[in-house]
């Protein structure tokens, strides 16, 4: 059986009187890539915060091989998601005031890697990623597409155990986005990371080994050739 990497059991989360996730049971295996599919509200973006120790959920336990997340301290939350996790989001999200590279790098640097070392690292996925000769131009010098494969590298710089990606392609054209994912699916199976990809797009998550859809803050689907069997609601009434 192949390894488990991040897993998250029984996540509740609410804000104020609004159910976000009404517990959630989802596991993640090295190298699978899940697009987590759903109508808008649903609890897409909040599950992926819980997975990703942005937020802490109500109820539940996240854990990234074997070890808790969730009851971590924000400090510890943040040098974690800095160290073993790649964040890749609709608008990538880049410092305007820093070229191409130094954006790539941004990961290793603020670890404290002295920027020598982390220059490398970052200039080595300009030419997998289609990038080369883009290493020195600031992000408003660079094309939607670009910008977000260089967000992507910026992604993968640190080697994380997980990329979590919010709608990657939801600023780009269908065939920017298209490639963007070819990419995003390649470079996270490539390096043997995993991708959870949140989306409303079936076919920016045709992409993915897995598809699960979440409605009312629950799991309701879970197809894909990797999938276990559907977890359908436990309480009746419940949607
Ligand atoms: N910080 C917050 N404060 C209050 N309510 C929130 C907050 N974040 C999310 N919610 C609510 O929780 C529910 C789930 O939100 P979430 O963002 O997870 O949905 P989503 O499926 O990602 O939606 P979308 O596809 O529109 O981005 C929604 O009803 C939303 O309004």
């Amino acid at each position: 059986m192949t390894e488990t990497v991040l897993s998250g059991t029984g996540l509740e989360k609410r804000f104020g009187g609004t159910v976000a996730l009404a517990g959630v049971d989802l596991s993640i295996r090295r190298g699978e890539t899940i697009a987590i599919m759903g109508p808008s509200g649903s609890g897409k973006s909040t599950l992926l915060h819980c997975l990703a120790g942005i937020m802490r959920p109500d109820r539940g336990e996240v854990t990234l091989l074997g070890q808790r997340v969730d009851t971590q301290s924000e400090a510890q939350r943040s040098r974690l998601r800095r160290s073993r996790f790649g964040f890749l989001f609709q608008f990538g999200q880049l410092l305007p005031e820093l070229t191409a590279e130094e954006n790539v790098a941004l990961p290793l640097l603020l670890d404290g890697t002295p920027k020598p070392k982390a220059l490398p690292p970052a200039r080595s996925w300009f030419g997998p990623l289609g990038l080369a000769g883009l290493e020195r131009r600031r992000p408003g010098e660079l094309s939607g597409g670009e910008a977000q494969r260089v967000a992507l590298a910026r992604a993968l710089v640190t080697g994380p155990a997980v990329v979590f990606a919010d709608e990657p392609t939801g600023a780009l054209d269908q065939a920017n986005g298209a490639e963007t994912m070819r990419i995003l699916v390649e470079a996270t199976k490539g390096q043997d990371s995993c991708l959870v990809l949140v989306t409303h797009d079936a076919s920016v998550a045709a992409h993915c080994d897995r598809k699960v859809e979440v409605r009312d803050g629950r799991l309701v689907v879970d197809a894909g050739p990797g999938a276990a069997k559907p977890e359908l609601p436990q309480r009746a009434g419940a949607w």
